[in-house]
């Protein structure tokens, strides 16, 4: 269901609710003081609801704490409405009171919908950003091993669909890091991460895929890309890491970074196999010296 006729199913169901509200109310025979202690009860009701509900959420932005401000307000105008209601009833007519009550009752409603309105939102907005956060790595804003896996399967059933389209895993990892962080410190370190990781994005396309699978190891996946031209990407890859200096103080550091790539075959048609070749791939390459890259060949 789309977001805005989301909101208009939300939107109808509280406008129904309140003119089921108007509807009892207007259809409810008075009682003379015990309207009173009704219209006390319904405010005390409200205003206990409206604190749960501040506790339970604990405040802790400021958005929550406008919009309980908001129900509060529409609480009071609300029962200030019924107040007046019974007053005029009971006790006197004054032109005065009946028009104070035509005015705040609307109000009422118009801040309580309101208030609901942005109630439903921000926590679909809140809802948004957890299952951003759950597939994202904090450090780098890259998707994580666990979204990784999620799309890199869904496009290799899609590859599969369509025979003359084939994928390519690269892995990489940079070389001696630990000496990065035991050198400059870690706070260094992350921002290495954060800017081989840039650079790195800069020269993918659109459409290919990059993710931080943990520490210092990375991997991207290439859509529809045959074996020369994923030689060329982690060709790429390796060579633009090599070229970057990252200045700290006076000095200016630069890393290396070591890669392995496997191709989708029709017997590796399989992410986990595929990670697997070219994880084999990522560690001959670190046995050959590193700041190079080597190819799976064979396929499990
Ligand atoms: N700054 C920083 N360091 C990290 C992070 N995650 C992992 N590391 C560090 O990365 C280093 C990885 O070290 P090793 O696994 O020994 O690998 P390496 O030193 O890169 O050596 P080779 O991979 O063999 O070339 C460790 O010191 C980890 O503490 C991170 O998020 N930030």
């Amino acid at each position: 269901m789309g977001k805005i006729s989301k909101y208009s199913l939300q939107l109808s169901v509280m406008l129904l609710a309140s003119a089921l509200t108007v509807y009892i109310s207007a259809a409810y025979p008075s009682h003379g003081q015990i309207e009173y202690i009704e219209i006390f009860t319904e405010g005390g009701i409200a205003s206990g609801c409206l604190f749960l509900m501040f506790w339970i959420e604990r405040l802790n932005t400021d958005c929550f704490r406008n919009i309980y401000r908001l129900l509060l307000l529409s609480t009071c105008f609300l029962f200030l409405g019924h107040l007046l209601d019974a007053i005029d009833e009971i006790t006197v007519e004054l032109a005065v009171i009946d028009l104070m009550e035509d005015i705040f009752t609307p109000i009422g409603f118009i801040v309580f919908i309101f208030a609901n309105f942005r109630w439903v939102k921000h926590h679909e907005e809140q809802a948004n950003i957890m299952k951003k956060l759950a597939k994202t790595d904090p450090l780098t804003g890259l998707l994580n091993r666990r979204a990784f896996t999620e799309k890199g399967n869904a496009i290799l059933r899609q590859s599969a669909d369509d025979s003359g389209k084939k994928i390519s895993i690269i892995i990489m990892d940079i070389d001696y890091f630990k000496q990065v962080n035991d050198r400059y410190g870690h706070q260094f370190g992350d921002q290495v991460l954060i800017k081989i990781t840039c650079k790195i994005k800069s020269i993918l396309r659109k459409h290919d895929y990059i993710a931080r699978l943990g520490g210092e190891e990375f991997i991207v996946l290439l859509h529809d890309t045959n074996e020369n031209e994923t030689k060329l990407v982690a060709e790429k890859i390796r060579a633009c890491v090599e070229s970057l200096y990252i200045s700290h103080k006076h000095e200016k550091v630069r890393c290396t970074i070591s890669l392995g790539a496997a191709i989708e075959h029709a017997q590796t048609s399989n992410l986990d196999k595929l990670i697997g070749q070219a994880d084999t791939a990522l560690y001959k390459a670190k046995a050959n010296g590193r700041n190079c890259w080597e190819l799976a060949t064979d396929p499990i």
